[in-house]
């Protein structure tokens, strides 16, 4: 079932800046799908524009067959809370418990005035207790959230997502500030959860391993553009070496830099 689709996005911020130039995507139930390429080629803009907290210049979104793009503000509310996200910078409320930031995940589900009071219902809290289980973190409810290592941190952030009963996880860089092993914890996690609760993620990543290690299919980016999309076994050296590779900014001409590309098609279909 295809539950995102994706058709010309496009993104020129205020100041003129191309982040998207038009990137066809469909994500189907289930998949863990990895985008990757270097830093400032729109990776985040891209996982920003499907919940629209960038509004995308042009293009369509569609989710579960609605155009997110054309929404009243109660059916983009309803969207939201089926797409959870996880940030690079985690993103808790710092000050306050491990556990009230998980029962964040439940406001879309809550009138304005019982979110702002903090009045959960009671099988929320259970939920939220059960998922901080979960990820490990059952001893540390009722701390506060920046007593905790970055590692912790982000389960929590996973935690909070997973609250949401997301059909879709939008992972912004997840391990981008973590260490070797943290990072293994969290992706380990990710990978498990949406995998258990038929979750689907579309998770950006810098690191080439980690996707290959846990994506059903990768998406390679570069400039705005879409110039992979394909499993981890059908992404080719030539081709991370073209996502990669500064040298096709200092290519002499528009041409030198589309025939390396040409290149590394030819070697993906070979
Ligand atoms: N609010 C903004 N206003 C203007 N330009 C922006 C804005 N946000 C991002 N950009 C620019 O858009 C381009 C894509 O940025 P984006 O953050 O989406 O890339 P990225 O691949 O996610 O990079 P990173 O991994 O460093 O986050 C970059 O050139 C960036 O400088």
């Amino acid at each position: 079932m295809t539950l995102l689709r994706v058709e010309d996005l496009k993104k020129v911020y205020a100041d003129g800046t191309a982040a998207l130039n038009g990137i066809d995507l469909t994500v189907e139930a289930g998949e863990f799908i990895v985008v990757i390429g270097p830093s400032g080629v729109g990776k985040s803009t891209l996982l920003r524009c499907l919940n629209r907290m960038v509004q995308p210049t042009s293009g369509k979104v569609l989710f579960q067959g609605t155009d997110t793009t054309g929404v009243s503000k109660r059916k983009l509310r309803e969207i939201r809370r089926s797409m959870g996200m996880i940030f690079q910078g985690f993103n808790l409320v710092e000050r306050l418990s491990v556990l009230a930031n998980v029962l964040h995940g439940r406001l879309g589900y809550m009138s304005a005035w019982r979110g702002a009071l903090g009045l959960f219902a009671k099988p929320d809290v259970a939920e939220a207790t059960r998922l901080l289980q979960r990820v490990g973190l059952g001893e540390q409810l009722h701390k506060r959230a920046d007593e905790l290592s970055g590692g912790q941190q982000q389960r929590v952030g996973i935690a909070r997502a997973l609250a949401q009963k997301p059909q879709l996880i939008l992972a912004d860089e997840p391990i981008a500030s973590l260490d070797p092993a943290s990072s293994e914890i969290v992706m380990n996690s990710l990978y498990t959860f949406c995998k258990e609760d038929g979750i689907a993620c579309l998770c950006n990543l810098h690191q080439v391993d980690v996707a290959k290690k846990y994506a059903t299919r990768i998406i390679g980016i570069y400039k705005g553009t879409k110039v992979f999309d394909g499993t981890p076994e059908q992404l080719t050296d030539e081709m991370i070496d073209y996502i990669y590779n500064q040298h096709n900014d200092k290519a002499s001409d528009q041409s030198e830099a589309d025939g390396r590309l040409a290149r590394a098609l030819k070697k993906e279909t070979a």
